[in-house]
Parts: C-alpha cells; structure tokens; sequence
C-alpha cells in the first residue's frame, strides 16, 4: 500500500488558509499535528479526510480514510458495542446487516481499550471520556488504513490517556497511517513525525527538534522546558 500523499495542499475555510504543505505519510506511521488554538489542526485533518474540499493541491488517499472528530462531539442512540460493531458496515455491503463475527470483533475492540464493561450501555449516556475510548476502540474494526484523530487525547485521564496513546502506535503497527492533533506535547514527543503549524508557516520535522525550546517559543510564544498542557517534561 502506498501513502498518504499530500502535494502543495492548500486546506483552509472561508477567510482561513494554511500555507501550501507537502507531505507523504507511510504506513506505520505516527504523525503529531501540533499548534496553537485556531492555528488549523481541524480544518488540515477534515481536508484530509474529505470533509472540506482542498483550496490548492492535492490529497491522494490510498484507502478510507477515519476522521475522529474531538471528544463529546458524536451524538448517538446506539449501545457502545452496536456503535463499534457498526464501523464494521462498510466491510458488509452486500449483506443485510451486522454479522456475529462484527459483534464479536466489536467486543474484543472494547476490551482492548478497557469498555468493555461499558458496551451494553447507550452510547450518549457515557461520559465524553468514555464516548472516546469506545470511539477509538471502533477504528480497530474499520477497513480505514488513514486515521485521522481530532485532539483525541482531550477529556481523558491519566491512565485512559496513556491507553489510548499505546491504542494510537497499535493502529499504526497494523499499517495504518495515523495523523493526530494533539495540545500534549509528551504525546508528540513520541510521535514518528511532527507538523507543527505556526501563524503563517508549516513545519515538519523529527520531534526532538518540532519540540525544541526554540520551536515552541516560535509556535506558543511562551517559554517551555515542559509541556504546557500538563507540566510534563517533553522528551
Ligand atoms: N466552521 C467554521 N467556519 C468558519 N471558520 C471556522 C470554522 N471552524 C473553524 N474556523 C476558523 O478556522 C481557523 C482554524 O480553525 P481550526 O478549528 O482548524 O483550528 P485548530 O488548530 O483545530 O484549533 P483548536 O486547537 O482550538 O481546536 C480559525 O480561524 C477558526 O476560527
């Protein structure tokens, strides 16, 4: 499978442009999408995913793409586990509807995020933390080799964010092509690549350097020998 291959991408809304971004993102990969509040982390993951047209350039996307939206955004009547079980619908075209095997794989999806207790519960009687670790553990069962994760370390706690930190490099080791934007700059830190989007510039570059002293007074304009969101040293 080949990547995710963006030449002289333009993304942006009305009033709104991101300079022109070239980039090529590899199976296996963990990219970090990291920036200031409205630098343009959304509008570049919905334009990867198709969800707002390009306004230069090009996106060549190698399968599906998934798209997170951040948490407490996803609204739905379902149970937990019909929720998971549904990202499995598009691998059923042509048969009338979920499968045992779709129920199954759902549940094991859950499990692993560590829901599993939560999968007969409604969907949107679940904490906004919780809608996302099931969230997450959904993209286990989707044919989508491009996650596209919106800030999806936003609302979790410790423990829970640390799940879906390890949940983030094992979609990437089944060969997906994960790029997610992130405010906790240890998540990024541990990223294969970081795009840092500045007030009118892109940067990509290993995160030892994206995440340097220099880098972040540059993007954040504060002083950061660690994360800002968290205090954690960055590194
Ligand atoms: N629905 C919308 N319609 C028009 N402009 C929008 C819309 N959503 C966001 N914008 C604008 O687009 C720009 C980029 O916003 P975007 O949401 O992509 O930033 P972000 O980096 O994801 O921010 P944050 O870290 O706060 O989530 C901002 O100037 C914002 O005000």
């Amino acid at each position: 499978m080949s990547g995710l291959l963006l030449e002289r991408l333009v993304a942006g809304r009305k009033g709104f442009r991101l300079p022109p971004l070239d980039l090529l993102v590899r199976p296996g990969e963990v990219v970090a999408l990291i920036g200031p509040n409205g630098a343009g982390k959304t509008t570049l993951l919905k334009t990867l995913a198709g969800l707002l047209p390009p306004l230069q350039g090009q996106v060549a996307r190698p399968g599906k793409a998934a798209y997170l939206s951040p948490p407490g955004s996803v609204a739905a009547g379902f149970s937990a586990l019909h929720l998971t079980a549904l990202g499995r619908a598009a691998l059923r075209r042509w048969s009338p509807g979920l499968a045992l095997a779709d129920f199954e794989a759902a549940r094991a999806a859950l499990d692993r995020l560590d829901v599993g207790h939560l999968a007969d519960r409604p969907f949107d009687r679940l904490s906004s933390g919780q809608q996302q670790l099931v969230l997450i553990a959904r993209l286990f069962v989707q044919d989508a080799p491009i996650c596209l994760l919106d800030e999806p370390l936003a609302l979790l706690d410790p423990a829970h964010g640390q799940a879906v930190e390890a949940a983030v490099r094992a979609l990437a080791a089944e060969g997906r092509m994960v790029i997610a934007s992130t405010h906790h700059l240890p998540f990024a830190a541990q990223a294969d690549r970081v795009v840092a989007i500045g007030p009118d510039w892109i940067d990509i570059s290993a995160p030892a350097r994206a995440l340097g002293p220099d880098r972040i007074r540059a993007l954040f304009g504060i002083e950061a020998p660690a994360c800002p969101c968290c205090g954690q040293a960055v590194g």
